[in-house]
This record gives C-alpha cells, structure tokens and sequence, in this order.
C-alpha cells in the first residue's frame, strides 16, 4: 500500500532528526517540506512569528486547531513553561497518528494532549471533559472556512478571559476573508497583521493576531 506525504515526512523525521529534540524535528520537517515535497505546516518563516505570540503570552493553556503532523504544536509545546499545556484537536485519525508519533519523538508529549475529532464538538467539550477554565492562547490552521464558526464557539463556551489571544495562520493564502471581517469588525477584539509569505514559497500570507477585550 503506498505511503502517504505525511507518512514520509514522518519517515524523514525519525531517520533524520534527533529523538527529545524539538528544535532537530521542526527544522528537519522544513528541510523536508522545502527540498521534497510541500506540506502545509506553518514553516518557519510564520513560525518565528508564532514562537514570538506564544512567547509574549506566555500560556498556561493553549488550543491548537488543525494539528496536522505536529509541526506547530511542536514548536508552540517547545516554548510552554513548565506545568502549561497545549490541546490539538485533529480530526483525521491518520493525521492524528502521524502527529502523534511526531509530538512523542520530539519528546513534548507530557505538554501536548491531541484531541481526536472536529472541533466543533471538542470545543463544547474543553471545561467538564478537558478541564480547562479559559484559553490563554489559540492557533487557528485548520480549514479556513472554520475560523469564524469556532471564534464564535469559542466565545460562547465561555472559553476566552480579557487578554486571551488568538492567532491564525493563512489569512491571506489560501485566505480567510470572513473571518477577518468577522474579527476586525469586533469591537471586542483588538487585531494586529503580521505579513509574511506562505511556508517554503515566496507567495505573500499573513497572520493575523486578535487580542480578546473582555
Ligand atoms: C471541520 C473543522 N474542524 C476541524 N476539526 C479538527 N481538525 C480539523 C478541522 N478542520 C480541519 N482539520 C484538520 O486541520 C488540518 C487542515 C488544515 C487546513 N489548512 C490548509 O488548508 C492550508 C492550506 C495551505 C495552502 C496554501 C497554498 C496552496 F496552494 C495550497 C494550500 C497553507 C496552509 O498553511 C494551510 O493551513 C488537517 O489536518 C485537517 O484534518
Ligand atoms: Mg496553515
């Protein structure tokens, strides 16, 4: 049966990077995604920007929806301090396998729990079942059309304190256009645009950070 992309980048990873270090896999998957094949991991040029909001948040509890093959939860787990956790929720099990392996090589799985199923039903779920009292911090990269809607959920569980911060990846390639409406229309939400380009391409993206008012 014929492996798939993020079976090989895997592959690529466990051959390749050095096991319990973090760094060694995400600039392994990059090597990889640049030289071989394109994977849509937020790289690293995004990733700088993405390492900076964590780092600036500092979260005790983050949300990541779209886990991938881990890149991301990766390079936001190797930040975290000690006692602070990321949820991804993935909904594709092969991908949620993938990442799986990939988060435990990495050795970052005592800060990352990877929530198997859409989000619109683990959302619902993160207070009684996950514990979680508010999000600190939450990476949107999974299907852009979803921003919106789990924006929403998200304020509707309840789940955002004042100063709770929210970043999402490709608000220009592929795009999301309402959920910058949605976002930068809200008086409750103050918005910043980070230009960048898309992951191992010279292709324009950005991401666009939105801090919860309150
Ligand atoms: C149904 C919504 N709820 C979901 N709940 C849980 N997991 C979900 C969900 N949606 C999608 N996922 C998962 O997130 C991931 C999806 C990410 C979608 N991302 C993109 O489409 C994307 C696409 C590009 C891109 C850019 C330029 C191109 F030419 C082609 C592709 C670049 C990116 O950085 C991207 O993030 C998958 O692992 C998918 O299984
Ligand atoms: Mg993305």
């Amino acid at each position: 049966m014929n492996q798939s992309k993020e079976q090989r980048i895997l592959d690529f990873v466990l051959q390749n990077a050095v096991r319990g270090d973090p760094c060694s896999v995400v600039d392994t998957i990059d090597k990889y995604c640049s030289q071989k094949e394109w994977a849509m991991n937020v790289g690293n040029e995004k990733g700088i920007i993405l390492d900076k909001t964590v780092e600036e948040v500092n979260p005790s509890v983050a949300l990541e929806l779209g886990t991938y093959c881990g890149y991301s939860a990766v390079r936001i787990a190797q930040l975290l301090k000690p006692g602070a956790r990321l949820l991804t929720v993935e909904f594709n099990p092969k991908f949620a396998a993938i990442a799986k392996q990939m988060i435990e090589f990495a050795g970052v799985h005592d800060k990352v729990k990877i929530l198997e199923g859409p989000s619109e039903e683990i959302i619902p779920q993160l207070k009684k079942k996950y514990e979680v009292d508010t999000l600190d911090f939450v990476f949107l990269d999974h299907w852009k059309d979803r921003y919106t809607p789990d924006t929403i959920l998200i304020q509707e569980c309840n789940l955002l304190r004042k100063g709770s911060v929210l970043l999402a990846d490709n608000v220009i390639v592929p795009g999301a256009p309402e959920f910058l409406n949605y976002i930068r229309n809200n008086p409750r939400f103050q918005c910043t645009n980070y230009p960048s380009h898309l992951e191992y391409m010279k292709v324009k993206d950005a991401m666009e950070k939105a801090v919860f008012l309150g």
